[in-house]
């Protein structure tokens, strides 16, 4: 971890990291790695109580799903990641995969992905490098808002397209997370969905999410004006984009009406309906299939995550799977 704060700390990087930490949606970041520094160099501070919640959650989540005789394995973006990162590392130290006689490959989601992948001492491959029969292990990866249907909210970092692409080609996505995340409905908590479009359709983009009943969506700035909008690893914009509180699937089976009437959207609808717009590259839900149902299916992976690790406010770790 000190080696992961030092990089991050290093003058090349000083720029890009301020730009980072600025908004408000990287502050989380920012947050878990000064955290974590003052947690490794000084043994006798107290760890912030969220940060804990989110380490126990990664160790139980990595503990659980990962071993050394993977190939391929995904490495989201975030803070929380930072911890299964860890978990990694340590369970590697113990287990090589080098007396599995092979290694490794981490799959980044993104520029932050791959820096911590690299400072871990792990050996990052390029999603557009891997193999093409190739699919991924497992993908380890945050969430900003989880609902019952453990559908997510993702790309508070801005990384959420490079998700996606990891998430769809793994056999099996797991989330962790703390419990500020765990809401019955997406969009309790956290304010709007991010959106990653293309510069030259932002405009467009804003004024068709007012249509589709988006109260005052927002293209993702640096809070000094002057830099202008955040960039993401594509070059693209991010538009946050509040909406009501997002019905489940079982809202709709009970009868609630989320075809967008008054402004109320199911998730499916809504991902599938704000998709359809020209200059969107990705939404930053994560809905319909899991990895287990996908590959039931003949496909690769799937959006949704198998498993959600909760770190929780009294220590445990609350593990969330589609049977309950
Ligand atoms: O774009 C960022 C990603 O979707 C993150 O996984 C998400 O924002 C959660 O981040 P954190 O672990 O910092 O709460």
């Amino acid at each position: 971890m000190q080696t992961i704060t030092r990089h991050l700390f290093h003058p090349h990087l000083t720029l890009r990291t301020a730009q980072f930490v600025r908004k408000s949606p990287f502050r989380p970041f920012f947050h878990a790695f000064t955290t974590s520094a003052t947690m490794s160099t000084n043994p006798a501070a107290q760890m912030d109580p969220i940060e804990e919640a989110k380490k126990r959650a990664a160790y139980k989540a990595v503990a659980d799903h990962f071993n050394s005789n993977m190939r391929f394995v995904g490495i989201g973006s975030g803070s929380t990641i930072v911890y299964g990162v860890e978990a990694i590392k340590a369970h590697l130290e113990a287990h090589p995969a080098s007396e599995a006689g092979h290694m490794i490959w981490f799959v980044p989601t993104g520029w932050n992905s791959r820096k911590v992948i690299e400072q871990a001492g792990l050996v990052p491959i390029a999603f557009d490098s891997l193999p093409a029969d190739a699919t991924l292990d497992v993908a380890f990866d945050g969430a900003d808002e989880v609902d019952a249907e453990m559908n997510c909210i993702k790309g508070g970092g801005a990384c959420l397209f490079q998700e996606k692409l990891v998430a769809c080609r793994s056999k099996k996505f797991v989330c962790i997370a703390d419990y500020r995340k765990n809401q019955p409905r997406l969009l309790t908590k956290w304010p709007s969905i991010p959106i990653e479009v293309a510069p030259i359709a932002h405009a467009t983009v804003l004024r068709e999410l007012k249509q589709l009943g988006s109260v005052n969506p927002k293209l993702r700035e640096h809070s000094l004006a002057k830099t202008g909008p955040i960039q993401t690893d594509q070059s693209f914009y991010i538009i946050d984009a509040p909406f009501k509180q997002l019905l489940t699937k079982k809202d709709v089976q009970e009868g609630k009406d989320g075809s967008g009437k008054d402004g109320v959207w199911s998730v499916d609808a809504l991902a599938l309906r704000i998709k359809e717009i020209s200059g969107v590259l990705e939404v930053g839900l994560f809905y319909g299939m899991n990895g287990d149902e996908a590959q039931a299916a003949g496909q690769q992976g799937g959006q949704k995550p198998v498993a959600v690790y909760f770190g929780m406010e009294d220590g445990q770790v609350h593990v969330q799977t589609p049977s309950q």
